[in-house]
């Protein structure tokens, strides 16, 4: 007779959450944990590994990733972006309701995505809807088909069919979107200030890298998460402001955090990483909107990241094919596609400048890469820690081993990162889904097992109450 009652032992850990680090085993049984602490050698697992010397993690939730399947899967699409993912060490995440088409506005968009991820997501996921001008109709049937929030642009997006949602939609889609007991997530630039920045310098022919960042200031976030915040006072919508790229604009947030709106903030990896001569030596690949500053932000971020006013890190990986990108910070740099490619190197990015330049505590990264994003999502605990009941969503790290990254290292369709050539201390060795391998040692461990939707779906609850 089997002695095995367990699927997974995980020994001797060093175990991360958001309340610090402990040393102990970890058993997992039908993909949850259900012992943490010392699990005596006699309890048997089909699956034991001993981590002495490695740290365990909760799996990550990147909560801003496009991953543009269906539509423009030439782009990305969900089996190499969930795959890139894994091999980071993220064991659930959200898609962006643009680049994919059609686009997650209504609820066809969705079904359709949603059968795209369950055949083709290694991970678990949550789909975010689109809030446009137009769509107010259609909040509450998407709300229904389990959006785990709604996210809108103040500034022009780049996609055609996915307009910047001007004041008036987004008063009344905010005031429909507390109703519905949902939350919208902004990104907040003014489009007034970059449009008409980005219209005199282009005019001018100033096209170089450094009059990009000029013609999208920072005053231009300020303002737009500024008059977000006054709607959502108004309106009682729970508010999340997607990629900051200063502390100031972190500041901003606080202050509306300290009148009493509940509003989040998440900053990216590429603004803690990377800065405006980065976007002067790489060109394209390092385009993104808000743009990359000059390192005083950067530090300030890591200021705002210590004091605990940055909630969440989110990837915002947006790539697209190598010719959308090309073209150095000479040319014609506003007429590039922008978006970062880098939701691989979240976790690496967190520990190699967090961790181990700037001594953010290891507890701080689970909370801005985990636990805070399950709260804020409703996912927590189920999702976000190490806790008993929870999903054994497990990352295995040896954080003292360092790793030149090589474009071949790369899951994503095209393998393309503003990351390749960096150093980083702190690789992944191995990523569970509810205590399944998905990533070990270098290779993504496929077995056909797919990653679920995180929320539900009210009208598939209805129907089966019904019948
Ligand atoms: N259409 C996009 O993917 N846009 C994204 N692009 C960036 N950040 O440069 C974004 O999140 O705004
Ligand atoms: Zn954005
Ligand atoms: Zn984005």
């Amino acid at each position: 007779m089997s002695s095995e009652i367990y699927d997974l032992i995980i020994r001797n850990g060093q175990i991360v959450t958001e309340d610090g680090v402990i040393t102990g085993d970890i058993a997992v049984l039908d993909q949850k944990i259900v012992q943490i602490g010392q699990i005596s050698p006699e309890m048997k697992a089909k699956l034991e590994m001993d981590a002495t010397g490695l740290h365990v993690f909760p799996g990550l939730i990147d909560t801003h990733v496009h991953f543009n399947e269906p539509g423009r899967t030439e782009w990305e699409g969900l089996a190499t972006g969930s795959s890139s993912l894994a091999a980071g060490g993220v064991t659930t995440f959200f898609d962006m309701p643009l680049n994919s088409s059609p686009p997650t506005t209504t609820p066809h968009g969705f079904r359709v995505k949603q059968e795209a991820a369950d055949q083709k997501s290694i991970l678990d996921y949550g789909l975010w809807g689109g809030l446009v001008p137009g769509n107010l109709d259609s909040l509450e049937s998407l709300k229904e088909c389990g959006v785990i929030g709604f996210k809108g642009f103040m500034s022009n997006s780049g996609i055609e069919e996915f307009l910047h949602v001007d004041d008036a939609s987004l008063f009344q889609g905010m005031q429909k979107i507390a109703e519905l007991d949902s939350i919208v997530a902004l990104h907040a630039e003014s489009d007034a200030i970059t449009n008409s920045l980005a219209a005199s310098y282009i005019a001018q022919g100033r096209r170089t890298a450094r009059d990009y960042v000029a013609s999208r200031p920072v005053l231009s976030e300020i303002e737009a998460v500024g008059r977000a915040a006054t709607y959502a006072e108004i309106t009682k919508c729970k508010l999340h402001i997607v990629h900051a790229s200063s502390g100031e604009v972190v500041k901003r947030v606080t202050q509306a955090k300290q009148s009493g709106v509940d509003i989040t903030v998440e900053t990216c990896p590429h603004y803690l990483a990377l800065n405006i001569e980065d976007l002067e030596r790489l060109g394209g690949l390092a385009k993104c909107a808000p743009p990359l500053r000059e390192q005083a932000h950067v530090e300030s971020l890591w200021e705002a990241l210590k004091s605990g006013e940055i909630d969440i890190i989110g990837s915002d990986h947006s790539p697209a094919p190598a010719s959308m990108k090309a073209g150095s910070s000479y040319d014609d740099i506003f007429s590039l596609w922008g978006g970062i490619s880098g939701a691989q190197s979240t976790l690496n990015v967190m520990l190699e400048e967090g961790y181990w330049r700037r001594g953010i505590p290891l507890e701080t990264i689970v909370r801005v890469t985990s636990t805070n994003p399950a709260k804020r999502f409703g996912l927590y605990p189920r999702k976000g820690t190490i806790a008993v009941g929870s999903d054994a969503d497990l990352t295995l790290v040896d954080l003292e081993a360092s790793f030149k990254l090589k474009a071949e290292d790369l899951f994503y369709r095209h393998a393309q990162s503003p990351y390749v050539g960096k150093t980083f201390r702190g690789t992944v060795l191995y990523t569970f889904l509810r205590g399944q391998v998905v990533f070990q040692k270098g290779e993504i461990f496929n077995n056909g097992t797919r990653g679920k939707m995180v929320t539900e779906c009210m009208s598939k609850i209805s129907n089966e109450k019904s019948s």
